[in-house]
Order: structure tokens, then sequence, then C-alpha cells
């Protein structure tokens, strides 16, 4: 069993009647950003709240750091940010980021660092309801990441965002896992693939490729991982 990250085993999940997850089994390693990529409602956010635990299993498992997803042990272990922001419109961003601090018992000193990690020192003092979309995002983050989680899963992080920010974020993610934490960001921007260690390629709820960007390439004979999708996707028709 993976102690130190994500193992996903035989998953299946029903929603409303449909088969959005169809026996899933792949592994999250710590150290190292997973990418999970595929079309709109192929089951990437059903996905990810399985691994977060907030989503119910018909079938299968999902083991974090050794423990069954959604147990209480694992809440202060894992940083989750949803597609929709969930911070307070009529707080500043550092008003934001020190109540979620005190209700994490994190210290003050963390909300400056988080700040920063996500470039929004200068804007610390702006009412969140007075940020650009892709700033608000980053609240979120920045709040995500204030308890130093070792699972860090984001949903569609850098829709909306510009190509510099989007580059700066993924240098973010890199660190994170370079200080040891397991990333896992989803995506349906088939450029951003060369950015992760390893990508999961799903479809239809199902994982139609698990591996690095370049062995994925190179199994395929693509020149990118678009090409290469839909190369697997002809193969599994
Ligand atoms: N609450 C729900 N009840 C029933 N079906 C749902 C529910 N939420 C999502 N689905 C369905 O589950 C499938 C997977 O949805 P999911 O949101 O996981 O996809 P996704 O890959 O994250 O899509 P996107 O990239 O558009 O966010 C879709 O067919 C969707 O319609």
């Amino acid at each position: 069993m993976m102690k130190n990250g994500v193992a996903i085993d035989a998953l299946t999940v029903v929603r409303g009647g449909n088969t959005v997850l169809d026996d899933v089994t792949l592994e999250i390693p710590a150290g190292q950003v997973t990418g999970l990529l595929g079309p709109s409602g192929c089951g990437k956010s059903t996905l990810m709240r399985t691994v977060v635990g907030v989503q119910r299993i018909t079938s299968g498992t999902v083991t974090v750091f050794g423990e069954a997803a959604g147990s209480a042990a694992l809440r202060s272990r894992i940083g989750y940010v949803t597609q929709a922001p969930s911070v307070y419109d009529d707080l500043t961003v550092a008003e934001n980021l020190e109540f979620f601090a005190s209700v994490l018992g994190v210290p003050k000193a963390r909300v400056d660092s988080c700040l920063a990690l996500v470039d929004l020192t200068s804007y610390a003092d702006r009412v969140v309801a007075r940020l650009s979309g892709g700033q608000r995002s980053r609240v979120s983050l920045a709040v995500a990441l204030l308890g130093e989680p070792q699972l860090i899963v984001l949903d569609e992080p850098t829709v909306g965002l510009d190509p510099v920010l989007r580059q700066d974020l993924w240098q973010t993610f890199h660190r994170l896992a370079d200080d040891g934490a397991a990333v896992f960001v989803s995506s349906h921007v088939m450029d951003e693939a060369n950015r992760c260690d390893r990508l999961v390629l799903m479809r239809e709820g199902r994982v139609i490729a698990d591996d690095t960007p370049s062995a994925l390439l190179a199994s395929t004979g693509a020149d990118d991982i678009e090409s290469a999708f839909l190369d697997l996707v002809g193969g599994a028709a």
C-alpha cells in the first residue's frame, strides 16, 4: 500500500444513475505533479472529489497516506481547491487568509508566505469582490496552502489566467512537489500536459493512459499530447 501518496483501486462511481467513473485504478505519488486531463464531463472533478473524500463511492477503494479517503485524520493534510472560489467577497485578501489561518490554528506568519506563493502580496488589502476571476481563484489557492498540506488537489486552477500567471502557478506546483507534496492538478487544456511529471488521461469515466508526458509521446509516436490523446482514443474506439 502507498503510504505517502494516493492509491485508487477499481474505483466506480455512479451519479444520478450514470456510471461517471468506471473501474479506475491509479496512484498519485508524493513529490510529483500528477496531471489529470480529459474532455469536459469525463469525470475529472468526480475523481478529485473521491480523493478528498467528499464523493460517495459505488465500489472500489481510495486510500490517502494509508488511510481511507475522507477519514478525519486526513483533513489537515489535504488542500483542495474547487472550480468555485470559496472565499469571502466582503473581506480583503489578507483578512480572508487570517480568518482561515485562525480556524486552522496556523501561525499568522504563514499568511504572508502563502500570499507570496500565489503572487498576491500587492493585493493583500484589496477587497475580494474587486478582484478578477483569476485573482480570486488564487486567493482560494492561498487558503488551501495555509496548512502546508501534503496532498494538494486542484480542480482546473489555471482557468482564466494569462500565460505569465499560468507559468508562475505551475512553478509553484513544482516547488510544492519538490518539498514533498503530492500535487494532483486537473486541466482540460492539453498544452498544460507537458508541465506535469506524470499524466493521467481520462475519457468517459475511464483512464486511457497513465505515464510521463515523454513516454506517452514515445508510445503513440505523436508530436504533442493532444495528438497522443486522439491517437489513444482512436485505439480505444
Ligand atoms: N451531481 C451530479 N449528479 C449526477 N451526475 C453528475 C453530477 N455531477 C456531475 N455529473 C455528471 O458526471 C459526469 C462527470 O462530471 P465531472 O464534473 O466529474 O466532469 P469533469 O471532467 O470534471 O468536467 P469539466 O471539465 O467540465 O469540469 C458528467 O457527465 C456530469 O454530467
